[in-house]
């Protein structure tokens, strides 16, 4: 199993590139099955949860060409199996997004229940309540979901929880359905307009998308159509706040500002000058130790969990005390235990996680418990003194795209360990 050492080396300085969206490219790539034509994809990052999901989509049948760097075509002319088996779907949870398309275009899915992980349950019971409204029959037994329907029907669902898979679920299903279907309480994440964007030039009638209402107008079939994915906002972000922790330098470019409104603002409480232009943001500390911040998770607009715990690594360091309040994801305090092995002083009262700033952090062996965790234990040992060994980096794998490479790129002394 890889880990990944690294060992404090000072303030990082530097540019490096944001790849496109993980959490935008796996629901594309899945939109691909709606379609006998081919979707053409711009700007795919590579990392193991969309190799995970090119392999899926090839059980199911399609045709899955690497065009080039970041290029790949799906062809999904004709569906040759409906199910998605556990040894697949255990490995990502976004395989869920298979459900709503399959549905929609072949009357039939057996999708793996995708279980719970280490930051919450995780359960799906919307995607199949939205689906049921739809007029599916649905069955969950020995750890499979099994859907079956004629052509799905336009309907008016109220989502219970902000949901952005879910909302991404039901956003395919139903353009293909017969009629209207309007989503209530819909996610605005940018992922599911950059989705919608796809399916709208793939020729769905989308309006709304960004906005809590989404109305879909269902239609008969859609038809090919090349999309790019836009930029991944969590890894930018991910690489200012190791920027901010390294008391650093680091721009940030093929991104998209306008897409982290709530982190942008944080970093600035923080101490940071922030600079941008339309593609780039660059975060200079001048050198400066950062001020801890009070930060709350809460759906787009506001402040994402896939930053809650760069954020706490980056208080660790920072000078005060700060909160971070967590209110997305029920368990989603794994990495606090693995950074009070480096030194840091966090305190857990129920959802609210109070650290209190140390001048340094010291290197320590810590685990990897999932993807965003495992950031924050890289960024934690940009700031500590000392070679810190990170364990089970698959995670990391799965969400960020050459990591070692870019923060290598900036300045920072990390190596993988075979
Ligand atoms: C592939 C992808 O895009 N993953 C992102 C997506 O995950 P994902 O779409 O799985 O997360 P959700 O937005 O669905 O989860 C939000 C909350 O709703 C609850 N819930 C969700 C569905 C459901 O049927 N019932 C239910 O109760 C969840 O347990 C959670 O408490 O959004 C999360 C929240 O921004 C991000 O952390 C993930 O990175
Ligand atoms: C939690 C995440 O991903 P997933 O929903 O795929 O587990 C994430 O990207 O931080």
């Amino acid at each position: 199993m890889d880990k990944l050492a690294i060992t404090g080396n000072g303030p990082l300085d530097g540019e490096v590139r944001a790849s496109g969206a993980k959490n935008a490219t796996l629901p594309i790539l899945c939109a691909a099955l709606l379609t006998e034509e081919p979707l053409m994809i711009h700007n795919v990052p590579h990392l193991e949860d969309v190799t995970t999901t090119n392999r899926l989509l090839a059980r199911l049948g399609a045709d899955v060409t690497i065009t080039d760097q970041y290029g790949v075509r799906v062809h999904a002319e004709t569906l040759e199996s409906h199910e998605a088996p556990y040894e697949l779907v255990k490995t990502m949870r976004a395989s869920i997004l298979v459900l709503g398309p399959l549905l929609a275009r072949h009357g039939a899915a057996r999708v793996a229940l995708p279980g719970g992980c280490a930051i919450g349950t995780r359960p799906v019971d919307i995607h199949i309540a939205g689906l049921t409204a739809m007029g599916a029959q649905i069955d969950v037994d020995a750890g499979f979901i099994d859907a079956r329907a004629g052509r799905l029907k336009g309907a008016r669902i109220v989502m219970e929880t902000v949901t952005v898979t879910g909302t991404e679920n039901l956003m395919m299903a139903a353009c293909l359905a017969d009629g209207e279907t309007v989503l209530e309480n819909a996610a605005r994440e940018p992922e599911v307009t950059d989705l919608a964007r796809c399916l709208q030039a793939m020729g769905a009638q989308i309006d709304g998308a960004g906005t809590s209402t989404i109305r879909i107008q269902g239609v008969d079939r859609l038809h090919a159509a090349e999309h790019r994915v836009l930029p991944d906002r969590i890894e930018t972000g991910t690489f200012l706040v190791a920027g901010a922790i390294s008391r650093g330098r680091v721009q940030v470019r093929d991104t998209d500002p306008s897409l982290l409104d709530a982190v942008l603002l944080k970093l600035e409480a923080a101490g940071a000058r922030i600079e941008t232009t339309e593609s780039t943001i660059t975060l200079d500390m001048q050198g400066r130790r950062p001020q801890a911040v009070n930060v709350h998770t809460a759906p787009h607009p506001a402040f994402p969990t896939d930053m809650q715990a760069q954020f706490t690594a980056l208080n660790c360091v920072a000078e005060g005390v700060g909160t971070i309040t967590e209110t997305i994801f029920e368990n989603r305090f794994m990495h606090a235990q693995e950074l009070q092995r480096m030194g840091a002083d966090i305190k857990l009262e129920g959802h609210t996680a109070i650290v209190r700033g140390r001048d340094r952090l010291r290197a320590a062996p810590v685990m990897a418990t999932d993807l965003r965790a495992s950031a924050s234990l890289v960024i934690a040992a940009l700031a500590a003194e000392g070679e810190t060994v990170v364990d089970r980096i698959y995670h990391i794998d799965r969400g960020y795209e050459c990591i070692e490479e870019k923060l290598s790129q900036l300045g920072a002394i990390i190596r993988r360990i075979s």
